[in-house]
């Protein structure tokens, strides 16, 4: 970056930066003069050849503007970029917005607003003139408007004029754009349209800079291609905006700002009073002044607050920042398989990052542009994750941020590696701060010993504050009581006492015994709090005591079981189809949730959702109570969930279960019917194989399980291409990938090879090789994924009669997994064209390898081969088939034996339909609608479509081709 400024002797000069951090500088944004020529360039410079030009005014100005602002630098587009230099000039046009923002003043001269009456002109104020300016109806401007925090005003006698936040009022009714962008919201917190309603119709002198100059606004880099035309460069534009709009939808794993919201409501709400504490706390005010103290681990025993004191640190911490400074956090909940693993959490922490400063999307672009959503998802997400999150946090652009995360011990999958992670993020120098927290665990004690710069704050050697926090929060729950139940005083105060004189510092006790008295009639709270012990532990005790002794004591206790073995809370619809039947037992929502609520306060039930109160109730009855609700052992219970997973899948599963009939339905469209078919099956969807595999696998029921003939291989081979849809329609996809890897490893040590073995390792290649087409579009499970399987597939074998019958000449696919498409393969270079004969019998085929290739539609094979010793870009067949058209001549064609009479495609014939292949080249459509999702292998480098046949030359120089019939847009 060049930057203007003086050298000794007070000339001014070019100074070029080309590492960052720069020196702190202004820069001036202006229209330009309508004769170029009148601004001083960067040629002009170099020659001293600027006072004589009229746009040396505005240097001046800016100059002295600076100089008056204490900045040595500044910066002006007419002459701190080199035109002449092709390559400088692209690199400045994607730099702008980023300069732009970066300034520490941004100066507008507006050379059409005078704050003095002009001599001869109808008097009008500067208000009218500025909201008239020039300045207002240029393309370039409106990113110098947006990008900077600081932009200020000046009249043509350089008067100024006010800010943009002063002016903001004028500017809105000038321009259309709400107060909100001007003060710091982030850009992307607006939409696309409205973003690019805020372009209107403003002018650019080159056609092409219309779309150029948004490119900041969207947050997506844009290289100038001048020449490709205004419609051109939009069509980029938008290109790159959905792309980036896809990297950030498939980073998301979860929203940590949703999760906030869900944890601090499933508490109770978050009370100010019971966390305010910590901000007058000496430790947490030195890491937070000092940028020497990189990270802050809070930590406390099971209840003493320390997830809810992080809400409200988070809460805090976003009240003065105003949009200057990251925020980003994540909440781990062991009873949560979505939020309980180290990948989780760093793409948790990503999605915050890259929605609040979405410059740093560049960093995950670098990888996701490569592999997709699979890169945050894979064997492999850690890698890419960890080297996304180095690089952010080392980025130069990187704004003062915060991490915040909660219950490190709640990890349950690669807390050592995230504990290292976290050791080293914080030693290393970036303007992040972290903030931790955890249970007292040796584990994470030990790792984080080997951070350099932490602030360890105890909860426990803070008792005072924590104590006057728990008073504070008793005093709240105690009123709440009072209203709900009117007690009495006399009634009021003994509850006081009580929680005051046992809560030994410890909110969720409080917060459970509170649960309890809701529960309690006013005439027996009094002997109620006789026999609620101190204690977390005696308190669960008491209630595992009281669900023993209930006439409901056998399904509560099994309730409690199956609650505490899923892999997340589960829905009232699925642990009705999950519990043991019992005799007698009615099984609809209204007496399962009944029940529930007898549970003691083990659980509670939010949008038909059941939750445990506390992670510690779940650790009780895993730990202390396992003997009570698992009296045959954990294995079995797993073993007992397992079945009757398979059970329900095996009752529900069904072709197109949602009904929804088009073949390219993407999963984002499919309607959930109502009621949901898959309400009861979705738990057991996603997760009988982690059950399965839970369970005691030496055990006869395990192992019979898993032999040939058992209930897994009746299952797969019954519906595992339905499972597959299902699985989509849960959105879990690649959950079931690693399912299904789990379930490989499980037999393949354990197992003699069998048919249902071999069943099994060919369903996985299957579901490997087709994740895609069947999470983007469930129903592909029977249509691209099954033609696109070698023909010895077991899977494709089993489920034959599920394939299309509207492709009636399919592509020819190689026999087994390991050898693709051989039949085809023949070109060593690119395929740049391919034809069909009129009559479709034939295909050619023309390749930078300089051959053409003759090859038989119907059997896939090569009939001729012709060597033409240069690239042909254009073939065509004559009439009759006999002849091929290239570029460089006519080449006769030997006929295939036993060739068909030649019969062209009639438009109106019954089975004709309007096939095509969608740009992207993922899909091939039938009257516009998506209906065979193509491998990316199989992908076209060039097509064609003759009537109802598809032909496409891929990159590798290999050839498929397949023909529908009209039934392909017909429902299924
Ligand atoms: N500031 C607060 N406002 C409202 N309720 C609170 C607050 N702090 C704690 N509580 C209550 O105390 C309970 C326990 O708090 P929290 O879950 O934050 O503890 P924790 O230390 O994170 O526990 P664990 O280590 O077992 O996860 C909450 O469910 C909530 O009911």
């Amino acid at each position: 970056m060049h930057l203007l400024t003086h050298n000794p002797h007070g000339n001014l000069i070019v100074q070029t930066f080309t590492n960052e951090p720069l020196p702190p500088y202004a820069i001036l944004s202006h229209t330009w003069h309508e004769d170029n020529s009148q601004e001083v360039s960067f040629d002009d410079l170099q020659t001293g050849r600027v006072q004589q030009k009229h746009g040396y005014g505005k240097i001046r100005f800016c100059e002295r503007q600076a100089v008056a602002d204490g900045l040595r630098h500044f910066w002006i587009d007419t002459c701190c970029i080199n035109k002449s230099d092709k390559a400088e000039e692209s690199q400045a046009i994607q730099s702008m917005f980023r300069w732009y923002r970066n300034a520490a003043r941004c100066y507008v001269h507006l050379s059409d607003v005078s704050v003095k009456p002009k001599r001869d002109q109808d008097v009008i104020s500067w208000e009218t003139a500025f909201r008239k300016s020039r300045w207002f109806t240029r393309g370039w401007t409106l990113q110098e408007l947006l990008a900077p925090s600081k932009v200020e005003f000046f009249s043509e006698e350089e008067h100024k004029l006010g800010d943009k936040e002063t002016l903001k009022e004028q500017i809105r009714r000038a321009t259309g754009i709400p107060s909100a962008a001007l003060e710091g919201v982030p850009l992307s917190e607006f939409t696309v349209e409205d973003r690019f309603r805020w372009k209107g119709d403003r002018e650019t002198t080159r056609e092409e800079d219309g779309a150029y100059s948004l490119q900041g606004i969207f947050d997506v880099n844009l290289a100038p291609l001048y020449g490709e035309g205004a419609v051109g460069a939009f069509e980029r534009l938008k290109r790159a905006i959905s792309q980036l709009a896809q990297c950030i939808s498939d980073l998301r794993g979860t929203n940590p700002r949703d999760d906030k919201k869900r944890i601090q409501d499933t508490k109770g709400g978050l009370l100010e009073d019971a966390y305010r504490w910590i901000l007058s706390n000496e430790t947490f005010r030195r890491w937070h002044s000092d940028l020497q103290s990189p990270l802050l681990w809070i930590k406390g025993d099971p209840g003493k607050g320390k997830t809810m004191l992080l809400c409200g640190i988070i809460n805090e911490l976003e009240k003065p920042a105003a949009y200057t400074v990251n925020i980003s956090y994540f909440f781990f909940q062991a009873t949560d398989s979505r939020i309980n693993n180290a990948v989780a959490a760093l793409r948790g922490l990503l999605y915050l990052l890259v929605i609040q400063q979405p410059s740093l999307i560049s960093h995950v672009r670098k990888h996701h542009d490569q592999g997709g959503k699979t890169v945050f998802e894979d064997a492999n997400a850690w890698i890419a994750l960890t080297e996304i999150f180095t690089d952010i946090l080392q980025s130069p652009d990187l704004e003062p941020t915060f991490l915040v995360v909660d219950a490190l011990d709640e990890c349950a999958t690669n807390l050592p590696k995230l504990l290292d992670f976290l050791v080293k993020s914080s030693s290393a120098h970036s303007k992040a701060k972290w903030i931790i927290s955890s249970r007292n665990r040796f584990l994470i004690e030990e790792r984080l010993e080997q951070a350099g710069r932490k602030a360890r704050l105890s909860l426990e050697l803070n008792a005072d504050s924590v104590s006057t926090a728990v008073r504070a929060f008793i005093g709240y729950k105690v009123d709440q009581l009072t209203g709900q139940k009117r007690y009495d005083d006399r009634t009021r105060q003994a509850v006081l006492a009580h929680l005051e004189l046992n809560a030994n510092d410890t909110f969720l006790w409080v917060a459970l015994v509170c649960l309890d008295l809701a529960g309690t009639s006013k005439r027996h709270v009094r002997r109620k709090l006789e026999s609620i012990p101190a204690g977390l532990d005696s308190l669960y005790e008491r209630m595992m005591r009281q669900v023993s002794e209930s006439d409901d004591a056998e399904v509560c206790k099994q309730i409690l079981g199956v609650s505490s073995l899923a892999y997340r809370p589960l829905k009232l619809a699925e642990l009705g189809a999950l519990r043991e039947p019992l005799d007698g037992l009615v099984e609809d929502a209204e007496s399962l949730s009944e029940l529930v609520s007898l549970c003691g306060s083990f659980l509670t039930l939010r949008d038909r959702t059941i939750y445990f109160v506390h992670q510690s109730a779940k650790d009780f009855l895993l730990a202390k109570a396992a003997n009570k609700v698992f009296p045959s052992g954990t294995g079995v219970a797993h073993h007992g969930v397992f079945t009757r997973s398979l059970e329900i899948l095996s009752r529900t599963l069904r072709r197109d279960i949602y009904k929804l009939k088009a073949f390219g339905c993407l999963v984002g469209e499919a309607q959930q019917p109502d009621p949901d078919p898959l309400a009861a099956a979705r738990y057991s969807c996603v997760y009988w194989i982690d059950h399965l595999r839970d369970s005691n696998l030496l055990s006869s029921m395990s192992h019979e399980a898993l032999q040939h003939g058992g209930i897994v291989d009746i299952f797969f081979r019954s519906k595992f291409l339905y499972w597959l849809e299902a699985l989509s329609l849960c959105a879990s996809i690649p959950k079931g990938v690693v399912s299904m890897t789990n379930l490989h490893l499980l037999i393949q040590n354990k197992h003699e090879p069998t048919s249902f073995t071999e069943f099994l390792y060919d369903a996985h290649r299957f579901f490997l090789y087709h994740k895609s087409a069947i999470e983007t579009s469930p129903l592909q499970a029977y249509v691209s994924a099954l033609l696109f399987s070698p023909l010895n597939s077991k899977v494709r074998r089993q489920f034959q009669h599920e394939e299309p019958d509207w492709i009636t000449v399919k592509p020819v696919i190689s026999s087994s997994w390991s050898a693709c498409m051989q039949t085809l393969e023949g070109h060593s270079g690119y395929v740049k064209s391919v034809v069909f004969s009129h009559d479709s019998t034939r295909l050619a085929s023309a390749s930078f390898d300089n051959t053409v290739k003759i090859w038989d539609a119907s059997s896939g094979a090569c009939v001729q081969t012709l060597t033409v010793g240069t690239c042909i870009q254009n073939l065509s067949f004559d009439s009759t088939g006999s002849h091929l058209y290239t570029d460089i001549g006519k080449i006769a064609i030997i006929s295939p034996p036993n060739s068909q009479p030649i019969t062209i495609t009639d438009p109106q014939h019954p089975d004709f339909c309007d096939i095509g292949v969608e740009p992207g080249g993922i899909w091939i459509t039938c009257s516009g609608k998506n209906v065979l999702w193509v491998p990316s292998e199989y992908r076209r480098w060039c097509s064609l479509v003759h009537g109802n046949r598809v032909g496409i030359g891929t990159g590798s120089g290999k050839v498929w081709f397949c023909n529908l019939t009209a039934k392909a847009d017909k429902s299924i």
